[in-house]
């Protein structure tokens, strides 16, 4: 089951990145065995600052084909750990794959939201999009510990 987050802009090189890249790689290594993963990271770039149209557009245009489309957005829905693990086992099981959308300063354009299959909330209070990675991320990981069995989670 292939995850893939497409993002708006380009985390330079840092502890966001270095926190992303370590728990999308454990994500990855840790599922192998049970069906979980790779994730990738796609960052789109609306080089021209053509607002968040352009880049609903460009986030489109990444999101691989047939993938379960996935906004993060404020007004999503609040899940507990476990839960986001449920749905993530459910749609391994369902043999898809899925895709992550977040937004740049301005949010995901309304069109797109609206095609989305399901919208996740990390709460009422607005996130920086390059934090909202790194807990998606951890989220990830967290879901396979959780389906793995192991004590990460601590439940
Ligand atoms: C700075 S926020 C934009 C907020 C903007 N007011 C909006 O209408 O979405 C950038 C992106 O981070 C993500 N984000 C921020 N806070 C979030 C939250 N509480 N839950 C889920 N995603 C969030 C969303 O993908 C959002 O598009």
């Amino acid at each position: 089951m292939k995850v893939t987050i497409c993002a708006v802009g380009k985390l330079r090189k840092g502890p966001e990145l270095d926190l992303i890249n370590d728990y999308l790689d454990r994500f990855g290594k840790a599922g192998r065995s049970f069906g979980l993963g790779p994730a990738t990271l796609l960052e789109v770039e609306d080089k021209r600052n053509l607002g968040m149209e352009a880049e609903a557009a460009l986030l489109e245009r990444a999101v691989p084909a047939g993938s379960v489309l996935i906004t993060m957005d404020e007004r999503g829905d609040v899940v507990s750990s476990p839960d986001f693990a449920a749905r993530l086992g459910g749609w391994r099981d369902a043999s898809h794959d899925v895709t992550f959308v977040i937004g740049g300063a301005d949010g995901i354009a309304p069109a797109l939201r609206a095609k989305a299959d399901w919208s996740l909330s990390f709460g009422k209070m607005v996130w920086p999009h390059m934090l909202v990675r790194v807990m998606l991320a951890e989220q990830l990981y967290r879901a396979g510990q959780i389906l793995a069995g192991t004590p990460y989670h601590r439940l």
